[in-house]
């Protein structure tokens, strides 16, 4: 269902965990606002994301993405709303909440002067796995990102690829039941986007739900199954992928609800150059 939703519009509906038989929704945001001085970041954000879906956020700079993520995920508190993660309330039961969420924030901060295998270990520790399961976690996760030959050295000496990709492990050595990631591919090399899209398909295939914000329309629509088109802190249209691009592509569509570029004109002359 393509649900497109007026600018404005403000529900304060907890998820309903007994309609039909699939349960609560893997997220469910309610609500949502956040304002940072003057600037509305997120102006009274609704939104569901289905569970065993592949969900893409897309939305031009400055719409609000990461800001709702943060929300959604327990790392900022909003002004007003609520997020649901598979029915449980991020702000009244964060510990079953962020148990069953994986998340890669944009610009994580990481303990950068553990190695790699040291901060997989910690991490896993931190959500209680006993230290032989987070070391071996630590080991396969190394291996699957191609980091196992980093796997001795300072995380402040990765690259920004390997860091993105370490982040992704941190997210994933517990076993989450939903992965929510910011701009997962941001910085990393074709080769390592392959290994991170094949390990995200298959999360997904074995029953995970994956949220991914991008601004890369194509790989949205190459990798999710429904997608959000958020501006100005609000869903402008979500549901399906093939519902909300309707015939067009998602760049079509996203430009249509959100507007096309600024032709340059006459503007930065003093940039173009004189011949000879
Ligand atoms: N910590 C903050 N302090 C002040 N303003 C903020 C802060 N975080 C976000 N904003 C503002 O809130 C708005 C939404 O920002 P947000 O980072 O959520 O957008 P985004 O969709 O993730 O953008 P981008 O695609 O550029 O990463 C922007 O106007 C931004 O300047």
């Amino acid at each position: 269902m393509n649900t497109d939703s007026a600018p404005g519009t403000q529900h304060a509906k907890r998820p309903d965990a007994s309609a039909g038989t699939a349960g609560p929704p893997a997220l469910a945001l309610r609500g949502l606002v956040k304002r940072f001085d003057q600037t509305v970041a997120v102006a009274g954000l609704d939104l569901d994301v289905p569970t065993g879906s592949f969900f893409g956020l897309v939305g031009p700079n400055g719409a609000g993405k990461t800001t709702t993520l943060s929300m959604a995920t327990g790392l900022m508190r909003p002004d007003a709303g609520t997020a649901f993660v598979l029915g449980h309330d991020v702000w009244s039961d964060p510990v079953a909440a962020k148990r069953l969420l994986g998340v890669l924030p944009d610009g994580l901060a990481l303990f950068d002067r553990l190695t790699g295998a040291q901060l997989l270990e910690y991490i896993g520790r931190l959500h209680s796995l006993d230290r032989e399961l987070a070391q071996q976690r630590a080991a396969e996760l190394l291996d699957v990102l191609d980091l196992a030959d980093a796997g001795d050295t300072l995380v402040v000496d990765y690259s920004a690829g390997m860091t993105k990709k370490i982040g992704l492990a941190c997210a994933l050595i517990h076993g989450p039941r939903i992965l929510t990631l910011d701009e997962p591919f941001e910085s990393v090399d074709p080769v390592s986007a392959a290994t991170i899209r094949s390990i995200l398909r298959s999360f997904a295939a074995n029953g995970g739900t994956v949220v991914v914000s991008s601004h890369v329309m194509a790989l949205v629509e190459q990798l999710c199954d429904h997608v959000a088109i958020i501006a100005g802190g609000q869903v402008l249209s979500s549901g399906a992928l093939d519902d909300v691009r309707g015939t067009g592509s998602l760049e079509d569509r996203f430009v249509s609800l959100v507007g096309g570029h600024r032709e340059l004109g006459e503007g930065l002359a003093w940039l173009r150059q004189s011949p000879g």
